[in-house]
């Protein structure tokens, strides 16, 4: 049986946006924490100005601590993992030289390993066997999140105890987790949400409409959820701040850069200058997502559309007709 109180200190491996953005909620939750950044000039940068240079103009308070030493999160009773999808792995090898396998890591990559088809916390069991992994996702910007602003999402473990510990214990006022034990479905919202974004921004971005964003988000939602239950999720985790809760903040909002990546390939750049050196995560999960819904029968124009625009396949005006070519059908 876990309890909160376990978890006093935090460690954060990635000082990213999100990375600084949780380790001020797990402050803020009364815990100490430590962040760690692979290099050392972040580091300095950080311990000079007090904030991480990806969320800048948030202060860090005294209880983080920031490292480059991976060895430093050994006093850490759980961490959180906040380097991009395509990376994790990497860093999870480099945790599992340095530190003792077992204690809790929890996943705040949103996507699909392009290399394998895993999702997050699988990628992590197998990079660090032995650890006990779990998944937090859901709606929330590293910036509001910083600001202090109301924010809810989910954290996921196959152990029920494990994830409500681990929600009591990082939970603050202004940042709500609700505590599931559906790991895989938080996991594939999160990732798949993505993809949706840069439906949602390509349609912005070609001047269709809201009326269009309007049916890309609800006929794109019907796509995740049919992915999701064919690779396990529950319908119902689907329906919540993971899944549908994401997807109506990532789809709505320019200040996701997924949606303002979909936005500028609507516009007309490449998918290289529409990136503009920003991590896009749906951008590497795309054709993963298509590939492997299309090994369990399950279709998803859109993930497919967007893959090919991605790769340069088809004009964005192209894909968009065949999507709207597409035979009509009973709606459920
Ligand atoms: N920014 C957000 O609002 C937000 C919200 C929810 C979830 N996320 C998810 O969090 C993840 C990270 O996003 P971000 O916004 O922090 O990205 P970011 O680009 O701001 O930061 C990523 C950080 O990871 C570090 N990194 C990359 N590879 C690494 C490695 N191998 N080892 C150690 N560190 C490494 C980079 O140096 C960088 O500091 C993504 O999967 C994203 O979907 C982000
Ligand atoms: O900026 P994005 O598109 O990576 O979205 C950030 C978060 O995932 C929103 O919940």
């Amino acid at each position: 049986m876990s309890s909160a109180a376990e978890f006093q200190t935090i460690g954060i491996a990635g000082a990213g946006a999100y990375g600084a953005a949780l380790a001020l909620a797990a402050a803020r939750a009364g815990r100490k924490v430590l962040l760690w950044a692979r290099d050392e000039a972040t580091v300095a940068a950080i311990a000079t100005n007090r904030e991480v240079p990806r969320l800048p103009g948030v202060p860090l308070p005294d209880s983080i601590s920031v490292t480059s030493s991976l060895a430093n999160l050994a006093e850490a009773q759980a961490l959180i993992v906040t380097v991009p999808t395509q990376n994790l792995r990497q860093a999870c090898d480099a945790m599992a030289r340095s530190l003792p396998a077992g204690r809790p890591v929890i996943s705040a990559a949103k996507g699909i390993e392009q290399a394998t088809g895993l999702f997050t916390t699988q990628v992590i069991a197998e990079a660090w066997p032995g650890s006990t992994t779990a998944i937090l996702s859901g709606p929330s910007f590293a910036a509001d999140i910083g600001r202090g602003l109301p924010t809810a999402v989910t954290l996921a473990a196959e152990d029920p105890d494990l994830a409500q510990a681990l929600a009591q214990a990082l939970s603050s006022p202004a940042f709500r987790i609700y505590h599931s034990a559906d790991p895989r479905g938080v996991e594939i919202g999160g990732a798949a949400k993505n993809v949706l974004a840069i439906a949602a921004g390509i349609a912005i971005g070609l001047g269709y409409g809201e009326s269009a964003r309007a049916a890309l988000v609800a006929r794109g939602f019907s796509e995740l959820r049919r992915f999701g239950e064919a690779y396990g999720a529950q319908g119902e985790t689907l329906m919540g701040l993971s899944g549908l809760g994401d997807v109506v903040l990532s789809c709505a909002s320019a200040q996701s850069r997924n949606f303002a990546f979909g936005l500028a390939l609507g516009q007309g750049k490449t998918a290289a200058e529409a990136a503009g050196g920003k991590l896009a995560e749906g951008a590497f999960t795309a054709s993963i997502l298509a590939e492997m819904a299309l090994a369990r029968g399950v279709e998803t124009p859109i993930a497919d559309a967007v893959t090919a625009i991605i790769a340069g396949h088809v004009s964005v005006r192209e894909s968009v007709a065949g999507l709207l070519a597409r035979p009509i059908r009973a709606e459920i």
